[in-house]
């Protein structure tokens, strides 16, 4: 590589479509890459190491007190450089474990997003994807580090930041197109990752994204739903068990073209979701904004833990646009949602871990 040549990945934000949350709790999901937000990270070789920050997401430059208020209550402490950080060391962590040799000197990493904060798009896990993207071309590592590990890398970097997430996300951003997952216990005990099936994006219906320009959590509080699994607490067990199935019921109603049942099942997941986590946890911008999806008889639900939902308008047209008329009255941005096809070449499907040496 030329001193002048760089690196650079593109990596998507997701939709939960079925069965979210239960990958969290070794159920299934179906989930697919979203086109209409995405994050770039540039890498480029360099003498010294340096990760850069984002001009507006990592400010740390402002004009008054005010403004550095302002903006720390709006946008929170957090910007990008701690999540590049973090997937530098759990990349290099993960291939000392595995003897994997990196060989290519120093680097320059910097990024850019356009995927809303904080609204359950994944924002956080396609900085973090398209960093380990660009790592595997630089060090020439795509081959030897296998396609399934690749969203525990990216979850173990948010990890490290404390960052409370699933496997789902990862999975959608690392494959690209629309993906069954399969989380179930033994696989993951045994193989340390879930079942990645990828499916045919033509098998789903037109999608619409509805979200909020300036989301308030206002109303959130700490959801109880992990500690009360952990605990063994019956109804958030066979609820999650509920919802897991809703994704295998859901595999079956696309590979069929049942919409109508599709409809039903998307409907159902939120539903369960509103009963195990109550209204408080959800916050009442989030339940507005399903609320006004179904008030014109669209399916709806969340597309991660709250912030944008997934809209399907069952009966076409005229629905859509009752559902456009209905999201600019509550003040809801409303657009199509795209699938991004897999962009997995040969190399990343053929991809196996090096044989752990015995010594
Ligand atoms: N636009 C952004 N610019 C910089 N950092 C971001 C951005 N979006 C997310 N992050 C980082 O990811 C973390 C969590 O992301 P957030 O957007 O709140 O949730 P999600 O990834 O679920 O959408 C933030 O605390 C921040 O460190
Ligand atoms: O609750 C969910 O549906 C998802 O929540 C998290 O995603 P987020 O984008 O932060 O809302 C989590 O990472 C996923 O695994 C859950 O399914
Ligand atoms: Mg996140």
């Amino acid at each position: 590589m030329t001193e002048s040549s760089f690196i650079e990945h593109k990596s998507f934000a997701r939709v939960g479509l079925l069965g979210n949350p239960s990958d969290v709790y070794f159920g299934r999901t179906i989930s697919f890459s979203l086109g209409n937000f995405w994050a770039i990270v540039r890498l480029e070789p360099s003498k010294d190491l340096i990760i850069q920050p984002h001009p507006t997401n990592d400010l740390v430059q402002f004009d008054s007190l005010d403004h550095l208020v302002g903006r720390l209550e709006n946008e929170g402490y957090y910007g990008g450089v701690r999540l590049l950080m973090a997937i530098c060391k759990v990349f290099y962590k993960y291939c000392k474990e595995n003897n994997i040799e990196l060989n290519g000197g120093n680097f320059t990493l910097s990024y850019d997003t356009n995927i809303p904060r904080q609204t359950g798009l994944s924002g956080s896990s396609a900085i973090v994807c398209a960093a380990l993207n660009c790592f595997l071309d630089f060090y020439n590592v795509r081959h030897v580090i296998e396609v399934e590990i690749r969203p525990n890398l990216i979850l173990s970097a948010e990890r490290e930041l404390g960052i409370v997430a699933g496997l789902q996300d990862r999975v959608a951003q690392v494959y690209g197109g629309l993906v069954y997952m399969d989380f179930d216990k033994e696989s993951m005990d045994k193989l340390g990752h879930g079942k990645y099936t990828p499916m045919e994006i033509g098998l789903l219906p037109p999608l619409y994204l509805i979200y909020a320009e300036n989301p308030s959590d206002s109303g959130k509080v700490h959801s109880t739903v992990r500690q009360r699994w952990l605990n063994g607490d019956e109804f958030i067990i066979s609820s999650m068990t509920e919802v897991s199935d809703i994704a295998l019921e859901g595999r079956t109603a696309l590979l069929e073209k049942d919409y109508t049942k599709f409809a039903e099942l998307m409907n159902r997941n939120f539903d369960i979701r509103r009963h195990m986590f109550g209204d408080d946890a959800l916050g009442s911008m989030n339940l507005e904004m399903v609320e006004v999806a179904r008030g014109v008889g669209a399916a709806s639900k969340f597309t991660g833990s709250g912030g944008a939902v997934i809209a399907y308008c069952p009966d076409g047209p005229s629905q859509v646009k009752l559902l456009e008329d209905a999201c600019q009255k509550a003040g809801f941005i409303i657009q199509p949602a795209t699938v991004v096809p897999s962009f997995l070449k040969d190399v990343d499907l053929n991809s196996i871990c090096p044989p752990v040496p015995s010594n």
